[in-house]
């Protein structure tokens, strides 16, 4: 994998002349179209801010309308993005090899000076996060049907990028904003590959990541330790989200029932699950069903990782295909429990835990790793006073 700390400092104007230089280099590694700025600039009126869909943590998306009435979702990186073109590319040309009906496809980019642009299919119903727990913002209704494909897409999704695509794609951001869904509910994964895009030690991605807290496996959070487990836990969340209709933090509810991840697990001891699941389906759902998903929800949340199913496992259980073991579900990992140790955190912003200080520790048996989650601690414990 290439230096990022290197690849980033290239922040600069391009000349006529490199500019040519550029679209040589282009044309020479990329293995996806190519959109001219000017097309991207008219598809989108200028960019207006009318077509602006959404801004998330690696820049603002528009909704792109091209010549022969396809749609685009136009994704303009951020500064911060602006890495070398042939660095740049090379990324673009892994993400543009994945695909499966589960992820968002990506279409193509531009790469014209100062301008990283990607181009993606255009997904008419939105993400889970805006429409299923948009809070009674959207009229979207999800019957159970609907619920469970969405799961067990999701599922196919990321057990396609963790455990066929080589090399194994850690999502590292699973959340309901990252799951777009077409015109038949059909779910697909956003923002995969991406957070290759920028270099692991800056701000922007601490931020990021600190931004979706309720997600964050406590492993990656504390200790920084990415593995494949770490997506598996986020998945977990999203999954006890999707059952229960409702985000996983909110503040508005009395604090016994504002932890959705906790009441599960206190629900699951009480054997009272099946009052999680949303009543806005009025009743109409198959309830076995439903409490096995949300036993698969704590499965994947366990805190101890290895202990958290594979995808391809949880998507055998979630279609019926290998038995749930939930008698021998363990307690979740709940980052909240950490800030009990809030005052062993030394100067890097990290929490001692005995010999395992420090952002680079990696697991045994999977193989990636980074420090960057370490960096979000103070973000994580100065947003939950
Ligand atoms: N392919 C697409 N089709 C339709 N809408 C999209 C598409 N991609 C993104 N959007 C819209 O743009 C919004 C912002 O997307 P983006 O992935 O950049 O950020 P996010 O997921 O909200 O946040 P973050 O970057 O922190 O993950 C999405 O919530 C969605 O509404």
């Amino acid at each position: 994998m290439a230096c990022f700390s290197c690849l980033f400092s290239r922040k600069k104007t391009f000349s006529a002349e490199q500019t040519i230089e550029i679209d040589e280099e282009v044309s020479g590694i990329l293995n996806t179209k190519r959109f001219p700025y000017k097309e991207l600039k008219m598809a989108t009126g200028n960019f207006h801010h009318s077509n602006k869909i959404g801004e998330g943590g690696f820049g603002v998306v528009y909704k792109g309308t091209f010549r022969d009435g396809t749609m685009g979702a136009i994704k303009v990186l951020s500064a911060d993005s602006k890495q070398g073109v042939r660095e740049f590319l090379t990324e673009i040309n892994m993400i543009a090899e994945i695909e499966h009906e589960n992820l968002v496809e990506l279409c193509g980019c531009c790469v014209e000076g100062n301008h990283r642009i990607l181009v993606y299919g255009y997904l008419e119903n939105n993400s889970l996060a805006q429409t299923l727990l948009g809070g009674g913002h959207s009229s979207m209704q999800f019957s159970w049907d609907a619920r469970r494909n969405i799961c067990i897409g999701v599922a196919k999704g990321l057990a396609f990028l963790h455990e066929e695509v080589q090399p194994h794609i850690i999502h590292r951001d699973i959340k309901a904003s990252n799951i777009l869904l077409d015109k038949n509910l059909n779910p697909k994964i956003s923002d995969f590959g991406l957070a290759k895009l920028f270099p692991d030690n800056m701000t922007h991605i601490s931020t990021r990541v600190a931004g979706t807290t309720g997600y964050l496996a406590p492993e990656y959070a504390i200790r920084g330790q990415l593995t494949r487990k770490a997506d598996i836990y986020s998945f977990g969340v999203l999954l006890l989200e999707i059952v229960s209709g409702r985000c996983n933090t909110n503040r508005r509810l009395p604090l016994s029932e504002q932890y959705l991840l906790e009441r599960a697990w206190n629900k699951y001891e009480s054997r009272e699950l099946v009052e999680l699941v949303d009543t806005s389906m009025g009743g109409e759902y198959d309830e076995e069903e439903a409490q096995k998903f949300l036993k698969i929800g704590l499965l994947c949340t366990q805190d101890i990782p290895k202990l958290r199913p594979s995808m391809s496992q949880v998507v055998k259980m979630l279609m019926g295909e290998e038995a749930v073991n939930d008698e021998n579900i363990s307690r979740p990992g709940l980052l909240s429990e950490f800030t009990a140790l809030r005052g062993q955190k030394d100067n890097s912003g990290m929490i001692s835990e005995g010999t395992g200080k420090g952002g680079n520790s990696s697991s045994s048996s999977e193989n990636v790793t980074t420090s960057y989650a370490t960096m979000t601690f103070n973000s994580i414990f100065d947003r939950s006073n």
